[in-house]
Protein backbone atom coordinates (compact mmCIF):
# COMPACT_ATOMS: atom_id res chain seq x y z
CA UNK A 1 0.00 0.00 0.00
CA UNK A 2 1.49 3.48 -0.71
CA UNK A 3 1.46 5.81 2.21
CA UNK A 4 -0.74 8.50 2.00
CA UNK A 5 1.08 11.97 3.43
CA UNK A 6 0.39 15.41 4.65
CA UNK A 7 2.33 17.93 3.04
CA UNK A 8 2.89 21.52 2.80
CA UNK A 9 4.66 22.93 -0.86
CA UNK A 10 6.33 26.57 -0.43
CA UNK A 11 6.60 28.49 -3.18
CA UNK A 12 8.69 31.74 -3.74
CA UNK A 13 8.79 32.02 -7.56
CA UNK A 14 10.58 34.31 -10.29
CA UNK A 15 8.02 36.90 -9.70
CA UNK A 16 9.41 37.60 -6.16
CA UNK A 17 6.15 39.02 -5.14
CA UNK A 18 5.70 36.44 -1.82
CA UNK A 19 5.36 32.63 -0.69
CA UNK A 20 2.54 30.65 -1.89
CA UNK A 21 1.53 28.18 0.53
CA UNK A 22 -0.28 25.09 -0.35
CA UNK A 23 -1.64 22.04 1.55
CA UNK A 24 -2.14 18.20 -0.25
CA UNK A 25 -2.83 14.65 1.39
CA UNK A 26 -0.88 12.52 -1.61
CA UNK A 27 0.79 9.37 -2.04
CA UNK A 28 2.63 11.10 -4.23
CA UNK A 29 0.98 9.00 -7.17
CA UNK A 30 -2.33 9.25 -8.44
CA UNK A 31 -3.96 9.86 -5.11
CA UNK A 32 -4.31 14.24 -4.86
CA UNK A 33 -6.75 15.48 -1.93
CA UNK A 34 -6.05 19.11 -2.37
CA UNK A 35 -6.11 21.26 0.99
CA UNK A 36 -6.24 25.09 1.57
CA UNK A 37 -3.85 27.66 0.41
CA UNK A 38 -2.45 30.81 1.76
CA UNK A 39 -0.59 33.95 -0.09
CA UNK A 40 2.18 35.45 1.68
CA UNK A 41 3.33 38.67 0.17
CA UNK A 42 6.43 40.35 0.65
CA UNK A 43 6.89 44.05 1.00
CA UNK A 44 8.82 46.24 -1.02
CA UNK A 45 11.95 46.34 1.22
CA UNK A 46 12.26 42.47 1.36
CA UNK A 47 11.34 42.22 -2.98
CA UNK A 48 14.67 45.03 -3.02
CA UNK A 49 16.64 42.53 -1.02
CA UNK A 50 16.01 39.48 -3.04
CA UNK A 51 16.49 41.94 -6.19
CA UNK A 52 20.05 42.07 -4.38
CA UNK A 53 20.27 38.64 -3.88
CA UNK A 54 20.04 38.18 -7.81
CA UNK A 55 22.86 40.93 -8.52
CA UNK A 56 25.26 39.13 -5.92
CA UNK A 57 24.50 35.74 -7.05
CA UNK A 58 25.33 36.68 -10.98
CA UNK A 59 29.17 36.06 -10.86
CA UNK A 60 28.48 32.95 -9.25
CA UNK A 61 29.93 29.63 -10.37
CA UNK A 62 29.68 27.20 -7.43
CA UNK A 63 25.71 26.49 -6.03
CA UNK A 64 26.54 26.18 -2.28
CA UNK A 65 29.07 30.11 -2.43
CA UNK A 66 27.22 32.30 -0.19
CA UNK A 67 28.88 35.29 -0.01
CA UNK A 68 27.81 37.16 3.38
CA UNK A 69 24.59 39.44 1.78
CA UNK A 70 23.56 36.88 0.05
CA UNK A 71 24.04 34.49 3.16
CA UNK A 72 22.19 37.05 5.45
CA UNK A 73 19.40 37.47 2.62
CA UNK A 74 19.01 33.45 2.57
CA UNK A 75 17.91 33.83 6.18
CA UNK A 76 16.08 36.03 6.08
CA UNK A 77 13.60 34.63 3.38
CA UNK A 78 13.83 31.21 5.54
CA UNK A 79 12.94 33.00 8.68
CA UNK A 80 9.81 34.51 6.17
CA UNK A 81 9.12 30.85 5.27
CA UNK A 82 8.80 29.62 8.58
CA UNK A 83 6.61 32.53 9.21
CA UNK A 84 4.67 31.98 7.04
CA UNK A 85 4.35 28.30 7.87
CA UNK A 86 2.75 29.47 11.63
CA UNK A 87 0.36 31.96 9.54
CA UNK A 88 -1.03 29.00 7.63
CA UNK A 89 -1.06 26.66 10.44
CA UNK A 90 -2.94 28.80 12.21
CA UNK A 91 -5.20 30.54 9.80
CA UNK A 92 -6.62 26.37 9.04
CA UNK A 93 -6.67 25.19 12.56
CA UNK A 94 -3.71 22.92 12.34
CA UNK A 95 -1.16 21.69 13.98
CA UNK A 96 2.63 20.77 13.44
CA UNK A 97 1.99 17.23 13.61
CA UNK A 98 -0.69 16.87 11.33
CA UNK A 99 2.14 17.66 8.29
CA UNK A 100 4.74 15.16 7.52
CA UNK A 101 7.38 17.51 5.23
CA UNK A 102 7.33 20.24 3.98
CA UNK A 103 8.07 20.65 0.18
CA UNK A 104 10.47 24.13 0.09
CA UNK A 105 11.72 25.48 -3.47
CA UNK A 106 13.76 28.98 -1.63
CA UNK A 107 14.17 31.50 -4.60
CA UNK A 108 16.08 31.16 -7.75
CA UNK A 109 18.69 33.79 -7.85
CA UNK A 110 20.61 32.39 -11.01
CA UNK A 111 19.70 29.86 -13.72
CA UNK A 112 22.22 28.36 -16.19
CA UNK A 113 21.19 25.43 -17.21
CA UNK A 114 23.92 25.63 -20.49
CA UNK A 115 26.75 25.44 -17.55
CA UNK A 116 24.87 23.27 -15.54
CA UNK A 117 24.19 25.33 -12.44
CA UNK A 118 21.09 26.55 -11.00
CA UNK A 119 21.72 28.46 -7.65
CA UNK A 120 18.25 28.46 -5.09
CA UNK A 121 18.74 30.16 -1.85
CA UNK A 122 16.84 28.56 1.30
CA UNK A 123 17.95 26.91 4.64
CA UNK A 124 16.27 23.45 4.46
CA UNK A 125 17.79 22.40 7.82
CA UNK A 126 16.81 26.08 9.51
CA UNK A 127 13.53 25.38 8.07
CA UNK A 128 13.26 22.54 9.84
CA UNK A 129 14.48 23.35 12.75
CA UNK A 130 12.64 26.64 13.15
CA UNK A 131 9.02 24.65 12.21
CA UNK A 132 9.86 21.49 13.84
CA UNK A 133 8.88 19.23 10.32
CA UNK A 134 10.81 17.74 7.96
CA UNK A 135 11.47 19.40 4.77
CA UNK A 136 12.63 18.38 1.24
CA UNK A 137 14.64 21.05 -0.51
CA UNK A 138 16.86 21.74 -3.11
CA UNK A 139 14.81 19.42 -5.56
CA UNK A 140 16.42 21.20 -8.93
CA UNK A 141 19.72 20.04 -8.45
CA UNK A 142 19.86 16.14 -8.72
CA UNK A 143 18.57 16.35 -12.49
CA UNK A 144 20.99 19.16 -13.60
CA UNK A 145 23.40 16.53 -12.34
CA UNK A 146 21.85 13.81 -14.95
CA UNK A 147 21.92 16.53 -17.61
CA UNK A 148 18.59 17.74 -17.36
CA UNK A 149 17.42 21.59 -17.26
CA UNK A 150 16.91 21.59 -14.21
CA UNK A 151 13.50 23.08 -14.45
CA UNK A 152 10.61 22.54 -15.06
CA UNK A 153 9.70 20.43 -12.38
CA UNK A 154 5.79 21.19 -11.73
CA UNK A 155 5.50 18.93 -15.03
CA UNK A 156 5.06 15.76 -13.04
CA UNK A 157 2.19 17.29 -10.67
CA UNK A 158 0.38 18.18 -14.07
CA UNK A 159 0.19 14.78 -15.81
CA UNK A 160 -0.72 13.43 -11.87
CA UNK A 161 -4.05 16.00 -12.44
CA UNK A 162 -4.43 15.09 -16.10
CA UNK A 163 -6.41 11.92 -15.25
CA UNK A 164 -9.62 13.60 -15.89
CA UNK A 165 -8.46 14.93 -19.39
CA UNK A 166 -6.90 12.10 -20.66
CA UNK A 167 -9.93 9.62 -19.97
CA UNK A 168 -11.42 12.26 -22.55
CA UNK A 169 -9.11 10.86 -25.33
CA UNK A 170 -7.89 14.42 -25.18
CA UNK A 171 -4.51 16.18 -25.72
CA UNK A 172 -3.94 18.86 -22.61
CA UNK A 173 -1.67 21.66 -21.88
CA UNK A 174 -1.32 23.20 -18.47
CA UNK A 175 0.60 26.92 -19.04
CA UNK A 176 1.86 28.29 -15.99
CA UNK A 177 2.12 32.10 -16.72
CA UNK A 178 4.51 33.10 -13.69
CA UNK A 179 7.16 35.50 -13.95
CA UNK A 180 8.80 32.90 -16.70
CA UNK A 181 6.18 30.72 -18.35
CA UNK A 182 6.40 27.04 -18.87
CA UNK A 183 4.22 24.87 -20.29
CA UNK A 184 3.40 20.38 -19.69
CA UNK A 185 1.37 19.11 -22.04
CA UNK A 186 -0.29 15.36 -21.62
CA UNK A 187 -0.87 14.09 -25.51
CA UNK A 188 -3.67 12.22 -26.30
CA UNK A 189 -1.42 8.88 -26.11
CA UNK A 190 -0.41 10.10 -22.61
CA UNK A 191 2.88 11.39 -23.73
CA UNK A 192 4.43 14.17 -21.53
CA UNK A 193 6.21 17.20 -22.84
CA UNK A 194 7.44 19.99 -20.72
CA UNK A 195 9.38 23.15 -21.36
CA UNK A 196 10.07 26.68 -20.34
CA UNK A 197 8.20 28.87 -22.69
CA UNK A 198 9.11 32.57 -22.49
CA UNK A 199 8.90 35.28 -20.39
CA UNK A 200 5.82 35.60 -18.72
CA UNK A 201 5.10 38.53 -16.29
CA UNK A 202 8.33 39.30 -15.44
CA UNK A 203 8.57 42.22 -18.44
CA UNK A 204 5.07 43.83 -17.66
CA UNK A 205 5.98 44.07 -14.24
CA UNK A 206 9.57 45.48 -14.93
CA UNK A 207 7.83 47.98 -17.54
CA UNK A 208 5.37 49.45 -15.37
CA UNK A 209 7.46 49.14 -12.01
CA UNK A 210 9.68 51.55 -13.56
CA UNK A 211 6.65 53.46 -15.38
CA UNK A 212 4.75 54.07 -12.09
CA UNK A 213 5.80 52.35 -9.30
CA UNK A 214 3.44 49.15 -8.91
CA UNK A 215 4.61 46.17 -9.42
CA UNK A 216 2.46 45.03 -12.17
CA UNK A 217 -0.76 45.93 -14.44
CA UNK A 218 -3.51 44.97 -12.50
CA UNK A 219 -5.85 43.05 -14.71
CA UNK A 220 -4.22 43.87 -17.56
CA UNK A 221 -6.25 47.56 -17.36
CA UNK A 222 -2.76 49.46 -18.31
CA UNK A 223 -2.12 47.66 -21.66
CA UNK A 224 -6.07 47.30 -22.37
CA UNK A 225 -5.50 50.50 -23.23
CA UNK A 226 -2.65 50.19 -25.70
CA UNK A 227 -1.59 49.15 -28.38
CA UNK A 228 0.80 46.47 -30.16
CA UNK A 229 4.21 47.95 -31.27
CA UNK A 230 4.93 45.65 -33.91
CA UNK A 231 8.42 45.99 -34.45
CA UNK A 232 8.93 45.70 -30.39
CA UNK A 233 7.54 42.40 -30.41
CA UNK A 234 9.00 41.19 -33.00
CA UNK A 235 12.55 42.08 -31.42
CA UNK A 236 11.62 39.64 -29.19
CA UNK A 237 9.94 37.02 -30.52
CA UNK A 238 12.56 36.56 -33.26
CA UNK A 239 15.13 35.62 -29.77
CA UNK A 240 16.87 32.43 -30.76
CA UNK A 241 15.23 31.23 -27.57
CA UNK A 242 12.03 30.36 -30.10
CA UNK A 243 14.24 28.45 -32.82
CA UNK A 244 16.06 25.56 -32.91
CA UNK A 245 15.29 21.64 -31.91
CA UNK A 246 16.59 21.46 -27.62
CA UNK A 247 14.44 23.84 -25.42
CA UNK A 248 16.09 25.13 -22.61
CA UNK A 249 14.87 26.30 -19.54
CA UNK A 250 15.33 30.43 -18.93
CA UNK A 251 16.69 32.82 -16.60
CA UNK A 252 15.15 35.70 -15.01
CA UNK A 253 16.85 38.05 -17.24
CA UNK A 254 17.34 36.22 -20.43
CA UNK A 255 15.04 38.87 -21.73
CA UNK A 256 16.70 42.22 -21.37
CA UNK A 257 13.73 44.76 -20.42
CA UNK A 258 11.87 47.50 -22.26
CA UNK A 259 14.03 50.78 -22.46
CA UNK A 260 12.24 53.60 -21.05
CA UNK A 261 10.94 56.08 -24.12
CA UNK A 262 10.71 52.99 -25.73
CA UNK A 263 7.08 52.94 -26.15
CA UNK A 264 3.91 54.78 -24.56
CA UNK A 265 2.43 53.43 -20.82
CA UNK A 266 -0.07 51.55 -22.26
CA UNK A 267 1.67 50.47 -25.36
CA UNK A 268 5.03 48.98 -23.52
CA UNK A 269 2.19 46.75 -21.42
CA UNK A 270 0.07 45.90 -24.23
CA UNK A 271 3.15 44.31 -26.44
CA UNK A 272 4.65 42.80 -23.32
CA UNK A 273 1.60 41.03 -22.76
CA UNK A 274 1.16 40.33 -26.29
CA UNK A 275 5.15 38.63 -26.17
CA UNK A 276 3.98 36.76 -23.46
CA UNK A 277 1.34 35.23 -24.85
CA UNK A 278 3.21 35.28 -28.41
CA UNK A 279 6.01 32.90 -27.04
CA UNK A 280 3.81 30.40 -25.27
CA UNK A 281 1.96 30.06 -28.86
CA UNK A 282 5.37 29.28 -30.59
CA UNK A 283 7.11 27.47 -27.87
CA UNK A 284 4.27 24.84 -28.38
CA UNK A 285 5.20 24.48 -31.79
CA UNK A 286 7.50 22.15 -30.64
CA UNK A 287 5.11 20.16 -29.17
CA UNK A 288 4.21 16.83 -30.49
CA UNK A 289 0.48 17.56 -31.05
CA UNK A 290 -1.90 20.87 -31.07
CA UNK A 291 -3.17 20.96 -27.59
CA UNK A 292 -7.35 20.88 -27.59
CA UNK A 293 -7.04 22.41 -24.52
CA UNK A 294 -4.95 24.67 -22.82
CA UNK A 295 -5.47 24.78 -19.06
CA UNK A 296 -3.88 28.69 -17.88
CA UNK A 297 -2.04 28.79 -14.25
CA UNK A 298 -0.42 31.35 -12.39
CA UNK A 299 -0.50 35.13 -11.85
CA UNK A 300 -0.42 35.93 -15.97
CA UNK A 301 -4.74 34.48 -16.37
CA UNK A 302 -5.72 37.17 -13.86
CA UNK A 303 -4.01 39.92 -17.08
CA UNK A 304 -7.47 39.99 -18.90
CA UNK A 305 -4.62 41.59 -21.55
CA UNK A 306 -2.78 38.39 -22.00
CA UNK A 307 -5.24 36.51 -21.72
CA UNK A 308 -7.25 37.59 -24.35
CA UNK A 309 -4.10 37.78 -26.58
CA UNK A 310 -3.42 34.45 -26.00
CA UNK A 311 -7.18 33.23 -26.61
CA UNK A 312 -7.18 34.40 -29.23
CA UNK A 313 -3.96 33.09 -30.55
CA UNK A 314 -4.92 29.35 -29.16
CA UNK A 315 -8.59 29.24 -31.00
CA UNK A 316 -7.13 30.48 -34.01
CA UNK A 317 -5.12 27.33 -34.14
CA UNK A 318 -8.21 25.18 -32.74
CA UNK A 319 -7.93 25.18 -29.13
CA UNK A 320 -9.75 25.55 -25.87
CA UNK A 321 -8.43 27.69 -23.59
CA UNK A 322 -9.82 27.01 -19.84
CA UNK A 323 -8.96 29.18 -16.28
CA UNK A 324 -6.99 26.77 -13.82
CA UNK A 325 -10.33 27.87 -12.10
CA UNK A 326 -12.55 26.68 -15.05
CA UNK A 327 -10.81 23.30 -15.09
CA UNK A 328 -11.64 22.85 -11.33
CA UNK A 329 -8.19 23.61 -10.28
CA UNK A 330 -6.01 26.54 -8.26
CA UNK A 331 -4.29 28.78 -10.67
CA UNK A 332 -2.47 30.61 -7.92
CA UNK A 333 -1.94 27.45 -5.70
CA UNK A 334 -0.71 25.51 -8.56
CA UNK A 335 3.18 25.51 -7.60
CA UNK A 336 3.19 25.31 -4.21
CA UNK A 337 0.70 21.99 -4.65
CA UNK A 338 3.34 20.85 -6.72
CA UNK A 339 6.46 21.43 -4.50
CA UNK A 340 3.98 19.50 -1.70
CA UNK A 341 3.35 16.37 -4.57
CA UNK A 342 6.88 16.40 -5.06
CA UNK A 343 8.58 16.48 -1.61
CA UNK A 344 6.65 13.18 -0.78
CA UNK A 345 7.83 11.50 -4.51
CA UNK A 346 11.48 12.08 -3.01
CA UNK A 347 10.61 10.94 0.52
CA UNK A 348 9.53 7.59 -2.07
CA UNK A 349 12.33 7.89 -4.44
CA UNK A 350 10.21 8.64 -7.17
CA UNK A 351 11.32 9.97 -10.30
CA UNK A 352 10.71 13.84 -10.13
CA UNK A 353 12.02 14.80 -13.72
CA UNK A 354 11.66 12.71 -17.21
CA UNK A 355 13.13 13.18 -20.02
CA UNK A 356 10.61 14.97 -21.75
CA UNK A 357 10.46 17.09 -19.35
CA UNK A 358 13.96 18.61 -18.79
CA UNK A 359 15.81 16.76 -20.95
CA UNK A 360 17.53 14.60 -18.18
CA UNK A 361 19.25 11.18 -19.56
CA UNK A 362 16.38 9.36 -17.33
CA UNK A 363 13.81 9.78 -14.83
CA UNK A 364 15.43 10.97 -11.79
CA UNK A 365 14.66 11.56 -8.01
CA UNK A 366 16.01 14.79 -6.18
CA UNK A 367 15.52 16.52 -2.96
CA UNK A 368 17.50 16.47 -0.08
CA UNK A 369 15.92 15.84 3.29
CA UNK A 370 16.44 17.89 6.50
CA UNK A 371 15.00 16.49 9.87
CA UNK A 372 13.69 19.03 12.64
N1 LIG B 1 -4.59 40.73 -10.48
C1 LIG B 1 -3.56 40.61 -11.33
N2 LIG B 1 -3.60 41.23 -12.51
C2 LIG B 1 -2.59 41.12 -13.40
N3 LIG B 1 -1.48 40.43 -13.15
C3 LIG B 1 -1.38 39.80 -11.98
C4 LIG B 1 -2.41 39.85 -11.01
N4 LIG B 1 -2.02 39.13 -9.94
C5 LIG B 1 -0.79 38.65 -10.23
N5 LIG B 1 -0.41 39.05 -11.45
C6 LIG B 1 0.86 38.78 -12.13
O1 LIG B 1 1.32 37.51 -11.75
C7 LIG B 1 2.65 37.58 -11.21
C8 LIG B 1 2.81 36.54 -10.15
O2 LIG B 1 2.53 35.29 -10.73
P1 LIG B 1 2.96 33.95 -10.05
O3 LIG B 1 2.78 34.07 -8.57
O4 LIG B 1 2.28 32.87 -10.78
O5 LIG B 1 4.51 33.97 -10.40
P2 LIG B 1 5.72 33.20 -9.73
O6 LIG B 1 5.26 31.94 -9.12
O7 LIG B 1 6.44 34.17 -8.87
O8 LIG B 1 6.64 32.94 -11.01
P3 LIG B 1 7.20 31.56 -11.66
O9 LIG B 1 6.03 30.71 -12.00
O10 LIG B 1 7.92 32.07 -12.85
O11 LIG B 1 8.10 30.99 -10.61
C9 LIG B 1 2.77 39.01 -10.70
O12 LIG B 1 4.11 39.40 -10.70
C10 LIG B 1 1.93 39.77 -11.71
O13 LIG B 1 2.66 40.10 -12.84
C1 LIG C 1 15.05 27.80 -12.32
C2 LIG C 1 13.68 28.16 -11.91
O1 LIG C 1 13.42 28.49 -10.78
N1 LIG C 1 12.74 28.08 -12.87
C3 LIG C 1 11.33 28.37 -12.62
C4 LIG C 1 10.92 29.61 -13.37
O2 LIG C 1 9.55 29.95 -13.09
C5 LIG C 1 8.75 29.32 -14.10
C6 LIG C 1 9.73 28.56 -14.93
O3 LIG C 1 10.91 29.34 -14.76
C7 LIG C 1 9.98 27.14 -14.39
O4 LIG C 1 10.93 26.51 -15.19
C8 LIG C 1 10.53 27.15 -12.96
O5 LIG C 1 9.55 27.03 -11.98
C9 LIG C 1 8.52 26.09 -11.96
C10 LIG C 1 7.87 26.14 -10.64
C11 LIG C 1 8.95 24.65 -12.29
O6 LIG C 1 10.07 24.25 -12.02
O7 LIG C 1 8.11 23.91 -12.77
Amino acid sequence: MNVIRTAIGLMSGTSMDGIDVALLRTDGRGFIERGPFLGVPYDADFRGRLKRALEIARPLSDRSERPAELRDIELELTLRHAIAITAFLERFGLSTDAVDVLGFHGQTVLHRPDEGLTIQIGDGPELARRTGISVVYDMRANDMVHGGQGAPLVPAYHAALAGKFQQAGQSVCFVNIGGISNLTAIGSDGRLSAFDSGPGNTLIDQWVEMQTGRTYDPGGEIGGRGAVVAALAERYLESPFFRGNVRRSLDRGDFAPLRPGEASLEDGARTLAHIAAASIIKSADFLPETPSTYIVCGGGRLNSTLMAEFSTMAERLGSNVLTAEEAGFDGDAMEAEAWAYLAVRSLDGLPLTFPGTTGVSAPVSGGVLATP
